[in-house]
């Protein structure tokens, strides 16, 4: 019988988060609360998606933002703080609370479908296995071998890190789970996929 997969999903303090989207909210450039809104958004749409794809189990933020924890909270969402600064230390802090099958999920998704994770989980099927973002380089979605150490290493060329780490490239076309979002032009391609809930409402759409 095939284990669920827990997940870990990092995000940022929201005053340093998404810097390169500063000014795709709907507020514009200058308004702050609007570029938290849009984070929190972003993150949400990721979280429920993930959360209701077949396959997957316990999902927990880890975050040392206290409003975005406020948020999730309320949204039934479980968040942890990070227990040191960084993007890999927060996906071993997730993975250290979470059960013998663990993956890590960017928090930048919108348009994911539960059904492309779902997906992904199920080819998978208990190696340890990454998804490259859109562009190729990056990583959306890091799985580990069932009772191995996650080993993350996200950050600039991680598509490239995780092969060299011995875990399987995915290659089948789930275009929701590699459209992670940097810039509005990312977001724009998002929006072409379909975004969430949440962040159809934050986007303000210059075109
Ligand atoms: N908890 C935690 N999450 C992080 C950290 N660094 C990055 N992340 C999250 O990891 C995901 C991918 O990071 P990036 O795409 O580089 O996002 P970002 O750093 O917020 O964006 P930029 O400021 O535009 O570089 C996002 O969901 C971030 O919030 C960190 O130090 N701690
Ligand atoms: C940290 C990463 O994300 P981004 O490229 O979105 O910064 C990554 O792909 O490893």
């Amino acid at each position: 019988m095939r284990s669920y997969l827990d997940l870990v999903v990092p995000v940022k303090r929201l005053d340093r988060a998404k810097s390169r989207l500063v000014g795709a909210a709907d507020g514009g450039i200058g308004d702050r609360a609007a570029h938290a809104d849009l984070v929190v958004a972003l993150a949400l749409d990721t979280i429920t998606a993930a959360a209701n794809a077949d396959g997957v189990g316990d999902v927990v933020v880890v975050t040392s933002d206290a409003m975005l924890t406020a948020v999730l909270r309320t949204e039934g969402i479980r968040c942890v703080p990070e227990a040191e600064p960084g993007l890999n230390e927060a996906y071993r802090h997730g993975a250290s609370l979470l059960g013998r099958h663990v993956g890590a999920l960017q928090a930048d998704l919108p348009a994911l479908r539960s059904a492309d994770l779902s997906a992904a989980v199920a080819t998978a099927d208990g190696r340890r296995a990454f998804v490259a973002d859109r562009q190729g380089t990056g990583t959306t979605l890091l799985i580990g071998a069932p009772g191995e150490p996650l080993d993350p290493r996200f950050g600039v060329g991680s598509a490239e890190a995780h092969r060299a780490s011995g875990a399987i490239e995915l290659t089948e076309d789930w275009p929701s789970l590699r459209c992670d979002v940097d810039t509005e032009a990312d977001l724009a391609i998002a929006a072409g996929l379909g975004l969430g809930p949440r962040t159809r409402q934050r986007f303000r759409l210059s075109a």
